[in-house]
């Protein structure tokens, strides 16, 4: 591939990543201290473990909606076959959320912006996932001290996702050769950041978002046997797609 090519790979992730987050940087930014009182968190921590859930399957739905969107412009992606586009994102596109998480850390007080505020993970109580949810704020106030860029997050997302170890591919060296193309551009602009240390970090840090996601789909099964019903007929039909082992 020419070095045009992946300068022009680069930007397109990049624009697709502008496009599919809800929150700017400096949005972000002036929403940090908005953090939520006692009497929400009490509020939050007051629901039965069975709307917790259901409240944050939602949540969770919604963003991972934006990351489907996010794939579905990534030149290369759309290239693919319906099947493998779709292996791809029911393996990545938890782990593309959990990195964009690091994005609304606030590592000063360590919360993470969930329902418009800040939260730290005292508010999850009723869950009865503290393990889970301490695992998720630690990655994300891991990957968020790195302080990548909008850019470098843009192109890392896409590299989680577009992954030829995934299984139930078709494709895999049509999935590696796009892969080849997205690390190209990640090595490209780390390099023009002057920031190569910072991709081996990046790479570390990817088999344990390979556990967070795991431990997710652990913590459902064990949901989905004491709350049968409430998965079924309450929780949205993607995150059962994407989640559920059916
Ligand atoms: C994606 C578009 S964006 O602009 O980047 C964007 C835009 C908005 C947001 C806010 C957002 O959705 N935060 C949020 C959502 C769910 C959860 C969460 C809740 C519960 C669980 C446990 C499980 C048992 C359901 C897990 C897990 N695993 C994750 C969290 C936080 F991790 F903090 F608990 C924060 C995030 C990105």
């Amino acid at each position: 591939p020419t070095s045009l090519h992946i300068e022009e790979l680069s930007a397109s992730i990049v624009r697709s990543h502008r496009e599919t987050t809800q929150y700017r940087p400096e949005e972000l930014q002036a929403l940090r201290w908005k953090v939520f009182s006692r009497e929400e968190i009490h509020a939050y921590q007051s629901k039965s473990v069975d709307e917790m859930w259901q409240h944050c399957a939602v949540r969770l739905t919604d963003a991972v909606q934006y990351v489907v969107e996010f794939a579905k412009r990534i030149p290369g992606f759309r290239q693919l076959c319906q099947n493998d586009q779709i292996a791809l994102l029911k393996s990545g596109s938890m782990e593309v959320v959990l990195v964009r998480m690091s994005r609304m850390f606030n590592t000063e007080n360590n919360t993470v912006f969930f329902d418009g505020k800040f939260a730290g993970t005292e508010l999850f109580k009723s869950l009865a996932c503290s393990d889970l949810i301490a695992a998720v704020f630690d990655f994300a106030h891991n990957l968020c001290a790195l302080r990548l860029t909008e850019q470098q997050m843009a192109v890392f997302t896409a590299l989680v996702l577009i992954n030829a170890d995934r299984p139930c591919l078709e494709d895999r060296e049509r999935v590696q050769k796009v892969r080849r193309d997205v690390e190209l551009a990640l090595s490209h602009i780390m390099h023009r950041d002057n920031q190569e240390s910072l991709l081996h970090k990046l790479y570390q840090r990817v088999p344990v978002l390979k556990s967070l996601c795991a431990l997710h789909i652990e913590k459902l099964r064990w949901f989905r046997q004491l709350y049968p019903l409430t998965v079924h007929s309450l929780f949205p039909p993607l995150y059962k797609e994407l989640f559920g082992s059916d």
